[in-house]
């Protein structure tokens, strides 16, 4: 069987440049190894906040690295350098509106801000991707929010089967694969 793949780009002028350290993209990975009891590798990338090299990216993770999930951070603001959901749009065949829908409202529930969040998510080839915010704590706010439902999502792609540990996270898969 194949290694499940999962990409992590952080979208950053800062982090990227090294002027801070990249802790949202290291708390992408916690998280999912905190979800996750099925093995899987990250494919891990640091960019500006540039939507040419942030469409490379994604590119590259669903085409070549055969990603079935790809989770950004950052760049989803009114900030004028914010182009995250612009270059994920660009590059998707199809959006899926509800996963931004669903973490503005939990969003909402630890920041009144959370509505300045443009973030969204798409399909493009077999895999999904999502968008989260760049604040470290909004990572985990988020994928509880949403993640129940991407191992379903990644079955409807007959992408690979996500196993997750139940104490932590219960994904809802309303047919069995
Ligand atoms: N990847 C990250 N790692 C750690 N902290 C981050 C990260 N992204 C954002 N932050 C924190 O959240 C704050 C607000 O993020 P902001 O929206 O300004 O994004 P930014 O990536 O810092 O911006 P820029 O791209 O201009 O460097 C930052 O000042 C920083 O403290
Ligand atoms: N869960 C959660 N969502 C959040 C936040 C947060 O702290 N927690 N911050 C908000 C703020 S202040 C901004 S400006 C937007 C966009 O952030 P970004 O430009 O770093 O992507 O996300 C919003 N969404």
């Amino acid at each position: 069987m194949s290694t499940i793949k999962i990409g992590i780009i952080t979208v950053s002028d800062r982090a990227s440049a090294g002027v801070y350290e990249d802790v949202s993209g290291k708390a992408i990975i916690n998280t999912l190894n905190d979800y996750l009891i099925s093995d899987w590798d990250d494919v891990y990338k640091i960019v500006p906040d540039e939507q040419d090299i942030i469409e490379k990216a994604i590119i590259n993770m669903a085409d070549n690295e055969k990603c079935c999930l790809i989770v950004t951070t950052g760049g989803t603001g009114p900030a004028k350098r914010g182009v995250t959901p612009e270059a994920t749009e660009a590059v998707c065949d199809r959006m899926i509106p509800g996963f931004g829908e669903l973490m503005r409202v939990e969003s909402l529930k630890y920041v009144p801000t959370a509505i300045l969040s443009r973030q969204t998510a798409g399909l493009r080839g077999s895999s999904l991707i999502i968008n989260l915010p760049g604040k470290p704590k909004s990572i985990r706010e988020c994928l509880d929010a949403v993640f129940p439902a991407v191992p379903y999502c990644i079955d409807l792609m007959d992408g690979p089967f996500l196993k997750c540990d139940e104490n932590v996270i219960k994904p809802f898969r309303p047919k069995k694969k």
